[in-house]
């Protein structure tokens, strides 16, 4: 373990004002986290927030967590869903530490409500408005880094429009337990990236590790304070940059001696993942229309145009050979 920093980038500023200088600082600090760590810490607090209103939803999101946890597991057990990942995960044998549940569109107050009502026959208002308000406040978080990303590639401003029509959050809450014996494995969750466009995460206490960038290594990331969130890219965001980004490679090792619980928005675009054609050309070999594009942008595409549901199905439903190159395999330009 190394003990090599994550990049912090400070999004809470009253300055952040699109155009301004700290706005393109903010700009350049991202884009350089993202293509070299694949993620960064960001503050953030949200429209109007302060870091006491950040205090309260740090609070308030993990006493929602822990109160849904606490529910006998054949409740949990009904967090179904037609969208793939988007249920509840439990009871793995690979992964016996871990449980976790998705809230589908937790910004709006009809679906988390509709979630809690399968939880909580006679509905669950707290739960509902600390689940909202943070939702509010890491989606907020999301557009930003995504505007940030779309300027600083100077890509045409209707992929990020588009970005904010499309994208499907989803809230996913994780419980840890601390293993019973010393014999018993302490993985949380094996090594992985994402499959959505963005992943935003909060815990309670230290357990998340991130791949470092050059090496094996792994960088723990360490205890967060409430009004920071560990930003990451996913596969598709790595796909939409075509590989400028990387994803961020994650794990869960629980080395404390108490149950970790961890709050994640990621955000999954709900139709077709379109690659902005600033980032690459797609070369006369690779191009179905036989047309060659203009080499200026340097990058051969890797990928074409996808659906994001449709590649969660592929994984879900075993076609993927590998979950690793999934993406690849699902879209890949050979
Ligand atoms: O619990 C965590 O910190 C990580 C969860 C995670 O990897 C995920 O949501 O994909
Ligand atoms: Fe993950």
């Amino acid at each position: 373990m190394v003990t090599e920093t994550i990049p912090v980038v400070d999004l809470s500023s009253k300055n952040l004002i699109h155009g301004t200088p700290t706005w393109v600082s903010a700009c350049n600090d991202v884009r350089k986290a993202m293509e070299q760590h694949g993620c960064f810490k960001a503050i953030f607090y949200g429209g109007g927030g302060d870091s006491s209103s950040s205090t309260q939803l740090h609070n308030d999101i993990f006493a929602a967590a822990g109160e849904l946890f606490s529910l006998p597991t054949e409740t949990k057990q009904r967090n179904t869903s037609s969208k793939p990942y988007f249920d509840y995960f439990g009871q793995s044998q690979l992964f016996p530490l871990t449980e976790s549940l998705a809230v589908d569109h937790p910004t709006s107050s009809l679906a988390t409500r509709s979630f809690a009502d399968v939880m909580w026959p006679a509905g669950n208002l707290s739960f509902c408005e600390s689940t909202i308000s943070f939702s509010k406040v890491t989606a907020e978080l999301d557009q930003t880094v995504m505007r940030i990303i779309c300027e600083s590639y100077g890509v045409d401003g209707g992929h990020y429009e588009y970005y904010l029509e499309a994208a499907n959050y989803v809230l996913r809450f994780y419980r840890y337990t601390v293993p019973k014996t010393a014999g018993e494995s302490n993985v949380g969750l094996g090594a992985h990236a994402d499959k959505s466009m963005i992943s935003i995460l909060r815990q309670s206490i230290r357990g998340l590790q991130i791949k470092a960038p050059d090496d094996d290594s792994w960088v723990e990331v360490d205890e967060m304070s409430p009004s920071s969130f560990l930003v990451m890219a996913g596969d598709a965001l790595m796909a939409w940059s075509n590989g400028r980004i990387k994803s961020c490679r994650h794990q869960v090792i629980m080395s404390e001696k108490e149950t970790r619980y961890s709050v994640g928005l990621s955000s999954v675009i709900n139709g077709v993942v379109h690659i902005p054609t600033e980032l690459g050309y797609y070369s006369s070999s690779n191009d179905d229309d036989g047309e060659v594009e203009e080499e200026e942008s340097g990058k051969p595409f890797r990928c074409r145009a996808f659906d994001h549901f449709g590649l969660l199905q592929f994984i879900r439903s075993g076609e993927a050979k590998n979950y690793d190159s999934a993406i690849q395999d699902y879209c890949g330009v050979v």
